[in-house]
């Protein structure tokens, strides 16, 4: 099977590995590109942006800061990101991001999956499909209701199995008794499930 996803997620996992531990968040790794329609194999796909968790200063998200990272280039603020995110026929954008964009944040800022919703602004095409390699564990917000609301906006998502161990782990190494906390939510019988 010659898809790209798990060379992006192992690029996603490289990403989250250089975020600051902390026992607050998770360490989350997030790419956005440019894929060119019928085109499985990703040969073609354009990189955009990456981010990664507390990559910009403040509370930061990965997929926040893909955006902030990619806006910046632009010379807009992170909230217009939509107006400058590319919008060619023919091309479709793609997010790869370790964890599920988050519905909702213990902090109050904007979650991310609000973030990739607002992308759809203005009548542009914005964000297609967000591939992911683990559901949100509880740990914070209990169930996650970052999928609910990327199906709302209309934007596909699919869970990447097979990394699983490997991005909660990464994600987190800055948490108490973290050894535990992964097994309990690998075991959490969520992972690898595509519905939400
Ligand atoms: N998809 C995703 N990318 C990230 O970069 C990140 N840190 C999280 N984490 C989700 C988790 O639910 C929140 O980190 C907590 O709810 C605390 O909220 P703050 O981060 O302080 O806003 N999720
Ligand atoms: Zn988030």
């Amino acid at each position: 099977n010659q898809t790209p996803h798990s060379s992006y997620l192992r690029k996603c996992i490289s990403l989250a590995e250089q975020s600051p531990p902390r026992p607050t968040n998770f360490r989350v790794g997030a790419i956005l590109l440019s894929r060119k329609d019928e085109d499985p194999t990703g040969l073609e796909d354009r990189i955009l942006s990456t981010g990664y968790t507390m990559e910009l200063a403040g509370n930061t998200h990965a997929e926040q800061c893909c955006f902030s990272n990619f806006a910046a280039v632009h010379n807009v603020p992170e909230d217009e990101v939509a107006a400058v995110l590319p919008n060619e026929p023919g091309r479709k954008l793609i997010m790869y991001v370790t964890m599920e964009p988050c519905g909702k944040r213990l902090s109050g800022n904007a979650p991310c999956a609000q973030r990739i919703a607002r992308t759809r602004e203005g009548g542009r095409r914005g964000v297609h499909k967000v591939f992911f390699g683990v559901k949100e564990p509880e740990t914070f917000v209990g169930e996650s209701e970052g999928c609910r609301m990327l199906s709302a906006a209309g934007i596909e998502w699919e869970h990447i199995a097979g990394f699983e161990k490997e991005i909660l782990t990464v994600a987190m190494a800055g948490h108490e008794n973290s050894e535990a906390e992964v097994n309990a939510a690998l075991g959490q019988g969520r992972q690898g499930t595509n519905v939400d």
